[in-house]
């Protein structure tokens, strides 16, 4: 396995300004491995001093609670993570305007934010990776979408990719289309946990204990996503092979077709990405005004 001793992320000093929970999935699955050192990762946010003790307690990793402190991490750092809310970001990327200097890398989580609108805040092009990740990165297997900025060197894009990576899987994207990634993947567990919410709940009004309905819901939903990748086969052949003629399973489909659940979630994921480009819109509007 990688550790910090061969990994590409040794010796990058990485600031998380904004240490929430996407934050903590990504810096949890870069220590926990041993990816990247504790020590070369701060960890900031608005007034939550709290927070960062608890990271700091679980990870190791340097909590900067002082104005000072939060100074010296972000210009120390060669990576800058914006781990805000959208609603909090354009306040919190002007701020960042006089302490950064325009070499380090700003790697962004933040739905909607586009690369201009961080250019725009920073008031110069900046190199720029503009990401989409899911909470899965906590456990290594995340999904990301990236895109990055022009100013983002070959090298920069491969440390970018290498942190990802480290967390999961990416996919490299034209940036007008991480709100569709953003629509897929970024959002895409909360469905399936909505999912795996119903079958339980089914499975308890069956007469399965909640227990019961949990676990068998847990392993289904692991063994259908194993048995997309270990057979290279496509979710609709391998639903074809559950399907028998006239059985049990075409009973189900019939029945999701006829509440039509897969337009339901065609339409979930396209509101989702209009809704991202409609924060995006949001933010830009309040850089205008700053
Ligand atoms: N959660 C998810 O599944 C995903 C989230 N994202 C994106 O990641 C970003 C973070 O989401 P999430 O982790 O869920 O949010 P959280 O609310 O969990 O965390 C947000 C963090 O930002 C901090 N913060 C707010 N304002 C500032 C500021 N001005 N300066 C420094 N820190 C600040 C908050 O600190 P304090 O508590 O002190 O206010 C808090 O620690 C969002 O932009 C979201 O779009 C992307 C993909 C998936
Ligand atoms: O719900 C949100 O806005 C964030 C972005 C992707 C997942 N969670």
């Amino acid at each position: 396995m990688t550790n910090s001793t061969s990994s590409p992320l040794r010796g990058v000093r990485l600031c998380f300004y904004g240490a929430g929970s996407m934050a903590e999935a990504i810096l949890r699955g870069l220590v926990e491995p041993k990816l990247a050192k504790p020590g070369s990762i701060s960890v900031m946010n608005r007034q939550n001093a709290e927070r960062l003790r608890e990271l700091s307690s679980r990870y190791g990793v340097v909590p900067a609670d002082t104005d000072d402190m939060k100074s010296a991490a972000l210009t120390s750092a060669d990576v800058v993570v914006l781990g805000m809310k959208p609603k909090d970001a354009a306040g919190a990327i002007r701020a960042l305007k006089p302490l950064l200097r325009p070499d380090q890398l700003v790697v962004s989580l933040i739905a909607g934010l586009s690369i201009s609108t961080i250019h725009q805040l920073l008031g110069r092009e900046q190199p720029v990776v503009r990401t989409m990740p899911n909470t899965s990165s906590t456990i290594g297997l995340g999904a990301t979408g990236i895109s990055f900025s022009e100013g983002v060197s070959a090298e920069r894009r491969e440390l970018a990719l290498t942190m990802f990576g480290a967390i999961g899987m990416t996919a490299v994207v034209e940036e007008p289309l991480i709100e569709a990634v953003n629509g897929v993947s970024g959002s895409g567990p909360a469905y399936v946990y909505y999912l795996m919410e119903a079958m339980i709940d089914a499975g308890v009004r069956l007469g399965l204990t909640p227990e019961a309905a949990k676990a068998l819901t847990v392993q289904t939903v692991r063994g259908a996503a194993e048995m997309v990748l270990v057979t290279d086969e496509d979710p609709e052949q391998l639903r074809r092979k559950v399907t028998s003629p006239n059985g049990t399973t075409e009973a189900a489909i019939q029945t999701l077709e006829r509440f039509e659940f897969r337009d339901a979630m065609i339409q979930a994921i396209v509101r989702c990405a209009e809704r991202a480009r409609e924060m995006g819109d949001s933010i830009r509007e309040e850089a205008a005004k700053l």
